[in-house]
């Protein structure tokens, strides 16, 4: 088959998705009874859905030939070949090789024309790790008291936060090793909620920072460091420090013992990085044993993506129905709901790792891009979501396509809990599907005895318009291993996106301008400070702050 140029697939597909109807899902059901069959596909253990979209056998072509004329495939095959693929940064993208298993020979391509054999650097880490964690959790490795430790805090932000966070909320159980506890915001206060319930003599205290430059984090960590300091010296305080980063001067000078530095390199992205280093909280607070099972459920989407045929392969089917609705649809916003609260911090993971990877407006050539790129992540745990915004789904003015995330079988005893939240799962995909015509409420406003007046009165604000899209994942269980598959499944999504969309999906030139403003207000606001140059409502709401805070009185 000759390749099309990506301006002709484009254009095929946006020609499919302007035709008339093309957002009537429910009439695609009636055209073809074997449409879920058709539209959904299983791997590694779960299930994807893509029935209740609008994506019919025409537009999977269309959406198939896209990623064909766009070499979404090589794509991925440089990535794992450890190509700089990271084109602004000219680094190697390379967080498949964290959970591979030993030895599997990835290497990393320098900019000097060198290669690291990045296998072999994971390997070591993993070991150093490896016993640091079981050391801990043996009481071979004690506090300054004397004590073993029950409680590790991760201080850390964006990448260095929201990836372990997330993965220890769901992972972590009333059996697990350690209590994980997570410090991002520079905001004190966030400090004050974790403290009260922690013993110096008890906590192990890491600092993860790729960079070790973080503001935040730099900031917490000194905070924290003169917590422990306070009760245990200097001697003993630096007993309970630990440092997950790149920058060993940094954490040398920070007072980290070197034998409690691990590292990773740059072709390891913040958001991609909860398989480091930076993981060290989750392996802490939920086993070994278990972090090893979240690689391993990594690994196995990693070789499914890998090796899977384009209309097979999940993560690039996920990628092209996000196509589909942002750039056939116009719809940029994009639910994430987990039926599971162990997932509850899920959809705080995911807003970085595709708002922060795919919101871009240049592609990887530096021209202005063609067509729309990362629509806006928002999510919560189902049921909550039902109590929060899902009127909006059902009944705003704009559709929002919505992935659900249904798990067959619970960690607890509560079966009648379980069947609640599974029946209000299904139930919110079919309502947003089916909707509920003008005939079905006036129908049923009647049987419940309204007067024909208010029928008529309460229509409008009954009626559910229906061919509302949504994607369904079902795992068969949640344990480290799924949770690993899912995670990496969402990763290979933002990698397609970013070859579907031009756009390097791995830097983050956005986060720089507003350090580097922050960086210049922060002596405006000491006592001795004074407002500079900003524009009128910056310099008046810095006026205001002072005043309030009796500085400029
Ligand atoms: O791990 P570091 O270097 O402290 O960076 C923290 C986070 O800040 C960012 O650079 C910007 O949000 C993220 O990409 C990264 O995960």
């Amino acid at each position: 088959m000759t390749p099309v140029a990506p301006d002709a697939a484009w254009n095929r597909l946006l020609a499919l998705a302007q035709r008339p109807g093309a957002t009537a899902i429910r009439s695609l059901f009636s055209r073809d009874a074997a449409r879920f069959e058709k539209f959904h596909w299983q791997a590694c253990d779960m299930l994807l859905d893509l029935s209740k979209t609008a994506i019919d056998d025409a537009a999977m072509q269309a959406l198939l030939g896209l990623a064909e004329a766009t070499g979404v495939m090589a794509a991925r095959d440089a990535m794992a070949a450890g190509e700089r693929v990271n084109n602004t940064e000219d680094r190697a993208v390379l967080h498949m090789a964290l959970r591979a298993p030993p030895g599997a020979g990835f290497k990393a391509r320098r900019a000097d024309g060198g290669v690291d054999d990045a296998s072999a650097d994971v390997d070591a880490t993993m070991a150093a790790m490896e016993r640091f964690t079981r050391a801990v959790h043996a009481g071979e490795i004690r506090s300054a008291t004397g004590e073993t430790f029950t409680d590790v805090i991760n201080i850390g932000i964006g990448g260095s936060d929201l990836g372990p966070f997330m993965a220890s909320r769901a992972m972590w159980h009333e059996g697990s090793p350690m209590r994980p506890l997570y410090l991002a915001n520079a905001d004190a206060h966030n400090w004050e909620l974790i403290r009260p319930r922690l013993n110096p003599g008890r906590t192990l205290v890491l600092i993860a920072s790729k960079t070790f430059t973080t503001a935040e984090t730099m900031a917490n960590a000194r905070v924290v460091r003169g917590w422990l300091e306070q009760t245990l010296g200097t001697e003993g305080m630096r007993q309970h420090l630990v440092a997950l980063s790149t920058n060993h001067k940094a954490t040398a000078e920070f007072g980290v013992p070197s034998d409690r530095v691990f590292g990773f390199h740059d072709w390891v992205g913040g958001r991609f990085s909860l398989w480091s280093a930076i993981g060290l909280s989750i392996a802490l607070g939920c086993g070994w044993d278990d972090f090893i099972r979240l690689l391993a459920g990594a690994r196995a989407m990693d070789e499914h993506f890998l090796s899977a045929p384009p209309a097979a392969n999940l993560p690039l089917l996920l990628a092209l129905t996000t196509v589909w609705h942002v750039n056939g649809l116009g719809l940029d916003n994009h639910a994430i709901l987990p039926y599971d609260h162990r997932l509850s911090r899920f959809p705080a993971h995911l807003q970085q790792l595709e708002m922060e990877s795919l919101g871009k407006r240049v592609t990887k050539g530096g021209l202005p891009v063609k067509h729309l790129t990362g629509p806006v992540i928002f999510g919560e745990p189902g049921t909550n979501a039902q109590h929060s915004f899902m009127q909006l789904l059902h009944q705003g003015t704009t559709p929002v396509p919505a992935d659900f995330v249904l798990i067959a079988n619970p960690s607890h005893p509560y079966a009648g809990n379980h069947r609640l939240l599974l029946a209000n799962g299904l139930a919110q995909a079919e309502a947003l599907l089916r909707g509920r015509g003008e005939d079905e409420v006036r129908a049923e406003m009647t049987a419940a005895g309204k007067s024909a007046e208010d029928v008529e009165r309460l229509l409008p604000h009954r009626v559910f318009p229906g061919d509302r899209p949504s994607t369904t994942l079902l795992l068969p269980r949640l344990d480290p291993q799924m949770l690993g598959q899912i995670v990496a499944l969402y990763e290979h999504k933002v990698f397609c996106l970013g070859v579907l969309w031009d756009v390097d999906a791995f830097d983050q030139w956005g986060v720089e301008l507003g350090k580097q403003l922050s960086t210049s207000i922060l002596p405006e606001l000491l006592p001795e400070g004074r407002v500079g140059a900003h524009d009128p409502s910056t310099a008046g709401l810095i006026g205001q702050l002072r005043a309030w805070q009796g500085l400029d009185n």
